[in-house]
């Protein structure tokens, strides 16, 4: 029977968008982790992928068994009595390393409903019936679009960019919204606004796109000082991602009516089914219901199912800073057991617990700043991955009194109600604790 706490092989991603060779945190991790793989300079290595998802299922390191199998095993001892009957026998979420050199996916994700009937209907594009809410947690500075901007913004960019205008439905659509929005309300009548556009937009010809995409950056070019009425940034934002997908419709329903989100490390987006969003740049740990279903419309060289998307969205508009997911910071009481160290350590360790308002995942940044420190983890009723991403340390069974080391992309599974500690032997080490309870 396999332990409780067991070290992780993982796999991983080439998407096209990923940062190429060792500029890439998953390369980076993927080699610390294993040394034997080979990293090529000219290949993208986008995601890291720690779960049992059948499209990139992960393996015990040692045994090369399936992290699946060995949980199908006795899903009560790994995964718990509670979790294993709530999310039939199998882990609820699936924990990713993102590291992004170009524009993803214009994309949105589906509900339970939805994702049933697109997996029944095309399972080739979408491999589960799953939904697939995400939340994404900075490692270095990120920037990505997510929901629609503030109807105010919205109606800024319509009123004074032709282009956008041409491409929405002209000034008939423009006297529509002038007419019929109601700021400052959540009426469905702005979603119902907000939708035909939205259509009109993403259901626009090629060679209108093109011509407006050629006349956009000519505006950007010749007038920034009209796109940087919201964000300075947005005309180098419009130039670079017209580089990377030349006469995309993404440059209009990314740049013009998504919200333009930039995130310092430790900082972290929620995006719920149906939420419209596109990562841009950074490297980010992404945690998920275990789900692969992405409905994509633009940014990208992948299936695009535009109808889908524009049928299925929220068109919840927001401030970017509502977009973002705040930590509770030093929570010790719920997850920690005790610290063995003196209270001015106790002070420079840090732990932030990123907890979405969904059941499938939450979290934990476990940062022990100095060497020789140690923190005790409670049992959690639930399964847990932890991943290192700087520094070095231990864990350790506390039932066994196994140790083992712990260096940046050493990955572990952790089971159900095992008590584990956590102990530093440099500065700064750093592990982001995925769980379920
Ligand atoms: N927002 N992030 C995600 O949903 C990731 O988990 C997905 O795996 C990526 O979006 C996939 O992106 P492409 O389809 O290659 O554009
Ligand atoms: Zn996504």
């Amino acid at each position: 029977m396999t332990d409780k706490l067991f070290r992780l092989e993982c796999g991983f991603q080439n998407y096209d968008w990923g940062k190429l060779g060792q500029e890439s945190a998953v390369a980076q991790f993927i080699s610390n982790s294993n040394p034997e793989i080979e990293i090529s300079s000219t290949t993208p290595y986008a995601e890291l992928w720690m779960g049992t998802h059948p499209t990139k299922p992960s393996f015990n390191y040692n045994t090369s068994n399936k992290l699946i199998d060995i949980i199908s095993s006795d899903p009560e001892r790994y995964l718990g009595s509670h979790i294993a009957k709530s999310f039939n026998n199998d882990l609820p979420f699936l924990f990713k390393v993102l590291s992004i050199e170009k524009v993803l996916s214009i994309q949105a994700h589906p509900d339970k409903n939805l994702a049933k009937l697109l997996n029944q209907n095309d399972p080739k594009n979408y491999p589960d019936n799953n939904h697939k809410p995400e939340m994404a947690i900075a490692l270095t500075k990120f920037e990505g679009f997510c929901g629609f901007k503030p109807l105010t913004e919205i109606h800024y960019y319509i009123s004074n960019i032709p282009e956008l205008l041409n491409l929405i439905g002209g000034s008939e659509s423009l006297n529509y919204f002038n007419q019929n929005i109601q700021f400052n309300s959540n009426s469905p009548i702005n979603k119902k606004i907000l939708k035909l556009l939205f259509s009109n937009l993403m259901n626009s010809n090629q060679n209108d796109i093109s011509l407006n995409s050629t006349n956009l950056i000519k505006r950007v070019q010749s007038n920034p000082e009209i796109f940087q009425k919201f964000d300075p940034d947005l005309p180098i934002l419009i130039k670079t991602l017209n580089k990377q997908f030349p006469n995309d419709i993404g440059l209009f329903c990314g740049c013009l009516l998504l919200n333009y989100c930039k995130l310092n490390p430790g900082e972290a987006i929620f995006l719920k089914a149906k939420d419209p969003h596109a990562y841009i740049s950074g490297n980010i740990l992404e945690c998920m219901a275990s789900s692969d279903n992405v409905i994509r419309a633009g940014f990208t060289p992948k299936f695009k199912d535009v109808n889908v998307l524009v049928n299925n969205l929220t068109y919840n508009y927001d401030s970017v800073e509502n977009q973002k997911l705040k930590p509770i910071l030093n929570n010790n009481n719920r997850l920690i057991l005790n610290s063995n160290e003196n209270e001015n350590e106790n002070e420079n360790n840090s732990l932030k617990l990123y907890n979405p308002p969904i059941e499938e995942f939450e979290v934990l940044e476990i940062n022990l700043s100095h060497p020789n420190h140690s923190l005790n983890f409670k049992k959690f009723n639930g399964p847990s991955i932890l991943i290192t991403t700087e520094g070095s340390g231990f864990i350790k069974n506390l039932e066994s009194n196994q140790q083992f080391t712990c260096n940046a992309g050493y990955i572990y599974f952790i089971s159900a109600n095992l008590e584990i500690q956590l102990i530093s032997n440099s500065s700064n080490f750093t592990s982001y604790r995925a769980f379920c309870e």
